[in-house]
């Protein structure tokens, strides 16, 4: 759940000082590199990337450029035959790449490739200028975004893991939490080598955070349990759409932004649907391709929700050319998440951003839905939500029992567990005896039948 506290503020980059003076930083000089390494793509078979287009790709790591604000002056696909282990490119490739770095005046290259420490390191000083690739750049963003506590704790750990892991200096957000001016700010080589012992340190204790964090959310999570009305969980690619449609489910106004990670501590809310059943609806973060291991298990917490949904909505964009490719990382970060078709709750794949397709084909998307296929809808306009609805109704509903009581007047804590545990659908108060007609959830029966079989009529 979102909670805003006054610590809960911004990370320091980009705050506006109460007088209005805008202190931020100008936005850094950025290349971004789009590396396709002809030998891997055939070697890699199973590997998703090879599923999208080099352009494609390209385009998605400019957006997530743009998601943390970066000036991006120059951008590029770049070819490499065999990838050189010290610096990834080719000699004469660094050389023209150095050549711009310098004319174009860049602050920070983003290589779209899985750097290893050593060609990072490589790669800054012979580009002279700050080098990161894909892992870095999510973890930038997250570091950026993470609003609550917990969020914060746990993108600070996973940063903190993945430098350990690397033992090489970069530049994190961390650095700029203790005070340097943006990416550049930060301590010097030697120091963080220096600080190697310190990070173990740090990530002891935010892990001890951590724990207590959870244990908070466990606490919530466990009074949550108590209350009848499921949990509809929506998932999906990250600029799916899920905050939109949550917005328009819930009438409410969550943060949703063509902008890669817009979304990243989990929100839930209570909503009615049209037959009249609550559920819980919650928005969480979006997944993305190659979303570093490590972010997963850090965000496993966050993620709980999704695990313990009785429902997952899979958020597709299906206007976009790689809708295929998104929805395999989708799965495959469910399955990494112990979410399983198996095992898991039942998922449902909804449709959405119709209004970009062909209106013939979104017109026959809309009028072929059979009640058991994708639900094709537009979160931006409206139309086919209705059929979301019934479909959730229609999940919800199959396990319902439906129960007539006759409960006797002087009990108000009865009457008050009657509320909480079950949907009061009739009610007629008598003088001695309240006659009611409930519908109970699948996972409520059991506690039901144990508090209320005496007064069970039918
Ligand atoms: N045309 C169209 N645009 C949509 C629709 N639904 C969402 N969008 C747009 O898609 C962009 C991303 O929407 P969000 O709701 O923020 O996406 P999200 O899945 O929550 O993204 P993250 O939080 O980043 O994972 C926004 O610009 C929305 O206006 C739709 O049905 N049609
Ligand atoms: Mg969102």
């Amino acid at each position: 759940m979102t909670s805003k506290s006054p610590e809960d503020g911004n990370n320091g980059v980009g705050s506006e000082a109460e007088s209005g003076i805008d202190r931020r930083p100008q936005p850094f000089r950025a290349m971004v590199l789009e590396p396709v390494v002809q030998l891997r793509r055939e070697a890699a078979g199973e590997d998703v990337r090879s599923n999208r287009s080099p352009e494609a790709r390209l385009e998605e790591a400019l957006g997530l450029g743009a998601a943390i604000n970066l000036n991006i002056v120059h951008s590029a696909v770049v070819r490499i035959n065999q990838p050189k282990p010290a610096i990834l490119f080719g000699e004469g490739k660094v050389e023209e790449l150095a050549g711009l770095v310098q004319a174009e005046e860049v602050d920070l290259v983003v290589v779209d490739h899985p750097l290893t420490p050593v060609q990072q390191r490589n790669l800054e000083r012979r580009l002279k200028t700050k080098v990161i690739d894909r892992t870095g750049l999510i973890l930038e963003i997250f570091g950026d975004r993470a609003r609550t506590r917990e969020g914060r704790l746990q993108v600070d750990l996973a940063h903190l893991t993945w430098q350990k892991s690397r033992l090489v200096r970069s530049w994190t957000h961390l650095e700029r939490q203790r005070g340097g001016v943006g990416f550049m700010g930060g301590p010097g080589e030697t120091q963080i080598e220096s600080d190697r012992r310190q990070i173990q340190d740090r990530i002891t204790a935010l892990e001890k955070a951590l724990e207590q964090v959870r244990r908070t959310r466990d606490l919530h999570r466990k009074k949550r349990k108590k209350i009848p009305q499921p949990v509809v969980a929506l998932v999906g690619y990250t600029n799916a759409g899920k905050s939109t449609l949550f917005n328009r489910m819930t009438e409410s106004d969550v943060f949703a932004k063509d902008l890669l990670f817009a979304t990243l501590d989990p929100t839930l809310r209570k909503i009615r649907l049209p037959h009249g059943r609550e559920v819980i609806l919650s928005d969480t973060v979006g997944f993305i391709s190659e979303l570093p291991t490590h972010l997963v298990a850090a965000f496993r917490a966050t993620l709980e929700e999704v695990l313990e949904a009785d429902l997952i909505l899979h958020v597709r964009d299906i206007s976009h050319p790689d809708t295929d490719a998104q929805a395999e990382d989708v799965k495959k970060t469910l399955t990494d998440l112990g979410v399983s078709a198996q095992t898991g709750a039942p998922i449902v794949e909804v449709w959405n951003k119709i209004d970009r397709l062909d209106p013939a084909y979104a017109e026959k998307l809309l009028t072929s839905q059979d009640g058991e296929g994708p639900v094709a809808l537009s979160a931006l306009t409206g139309s086919g939500i209705d059929a979301l609805y019934a479909r959730i109704e229609a999940f919800m509903g199959q396990n319902d029992d439906l129960f007539s009581l006759a409960l006797p007047v002087t009990d108000g804590g009865l009457i008050a567990a009657l509320y909480q545990m079950a949907e009061v659908l009739e009610r007629e108060d008598g003088e001695k005896e309240i006659r009611v007609e409930v519908r109970v959830s699948d996972k409520q029966r059991g506690p039901f039948r144990d508090r209320f079989k005496p007064f069970i009529v039918i």
